[in-house]
């Protein structure tokens, strides 16, 4: 097949049928074993390659739905603009996300042209995302740029997560060298309309690909239990130290969190956070076993059906 032409790929009967999950179906990111079928630029997928990493999301309209986005992805770009677009508490929940995939997080930070107070805000990033990369970024300069191409050397797979508007079909361009992608993303309707609505994997000149949907855009958290403990590594620590090992940080005696809160070196906020995420994801959880129940008895009904995946190429 040539690289220009788009495939379209079906699953085959075994790879229904031994998909106990929506999630085991291919997915973009994934390398599969495929044959063509005859001319056309039709292929069955015959197997899908073991995953590095997995980006579940909430399925939008439901709440007990999971929908994978993207595999195989190696760096996640959390991208977040110096403006009214920042806020620390959900970059929290996407580095949650992004840690419980198995892809490598890096902050960056865009937009740093109109910011005046960037130190402050720095330091806000630093506290909420321990010992993760971050980086300014500013579409008028090549500074940032520089630090973001050595994490796409060939054969590496990033993707961008972050609000609409913050600039990530901007970065796209320049890291494409071109102005492939439509920007402008900021809504001027109240219908959260988004510049990317399509699902892509470019190939960069250096031979690094990023993965750009618009579902890997805004991820609703979908069970990210151990990326939320990582994400909070400073309390995880800290909830170690408290006299009881069932401590619930509230009335406890000897609790190294409290202490920690009324200390200050811990903020209030940061605690609500985690504590909101944990709670989100409990239900999730709970969400997650009864899905379970809920696919193995559909397809006992309905046995398996096709899946079809538009794998995109340039
Ligand atoms: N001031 C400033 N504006 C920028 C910068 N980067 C991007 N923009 C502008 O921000 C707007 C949104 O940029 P996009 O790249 O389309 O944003 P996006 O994140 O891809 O948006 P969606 O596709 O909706 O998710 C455009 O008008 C850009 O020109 C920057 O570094 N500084
Ligand atoms: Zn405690």
């Amino acid at each position: 097949m040539k690289k220009t032409e788009p495939a379209l790929l079906g699953a085959d009967r075994k790879v229904c049928n031994d998909a106990a999950h929506s999630s085991d179906f291919p997915a973009v990111g994934d390398f599969v074993m495929a044959g063509k079928t005859g001319e056309g630029t039709q292929a069955v997928i015959h197997q899908v390659l073991p995953r590095k990493s997995v980006f579940m999301r909430k399925a939008a309209g439901s709440d007990r739905k999971e929908q994978l986005v993207a595999t195989n992805i190696d760096i996640v770009f959390l991208c977040m603009a110096l403006n009214q677009d920042f806020n620390v508490r959900r970059l929290e929940r996407y580095l949650s996300i992004a840690w419980d995939s198995g892809a490598k997080p890096v902050v960056v930070l865009t937009k740093s042209d109109i910011c005046k107070d960037i130190e402050e805000k720095l330091l806000a990033v630093q506290e909420a995302a321990p010992g993760v990369r971050i980086i300014k970024t500013t579409a008028l300069e090549t500074a940032g740029i520089e630090e973001i191409l050595p994490y796409l050397s060939a054969g590496t797979t990033a993707a961008l997560l972050g609000s609409s508007g913050v600039g990530k079909s901007t970065l796209v361009n320049r890291l494409l060298r071109e102005e492939r992608l439509a920007t402008g993303g900021i809504r001027n309707d109240d219908k959260g309309r988004h510049t990317t609505t399509h699902r892509e994997l470019l190939f960069l000149p250096d031979g690094g690909m990023v993965i750009d949907t618009p579902g890997m855009r805004e991820l609703g958290m979908w069970d990210a239990k151990s990326g939320i403990n990582r994400t909070f590594s400073d309390i995880e620590e800290l909830a170690l130290q408290c006299r009881f090992r069932d401590c619930t940080h509230t009335v406890e005696p000897g609790c190294a969190v409290q202490k920690a809160l009324k200390n200050g070196t811990l903020s209030k906020e940061r605690m609500q956070s985690y504590q909101k995420l944990k709670t989100e994801n409990d239900y999730m959880e709970h969400a997650k076993s009864y899905l379970e129940v809920a696919v193995k008895n559909m397809k006992q009904r309905n046995g398996c059906q096709r899946s079809w995946v538009q794998i995109p190429s340039n």
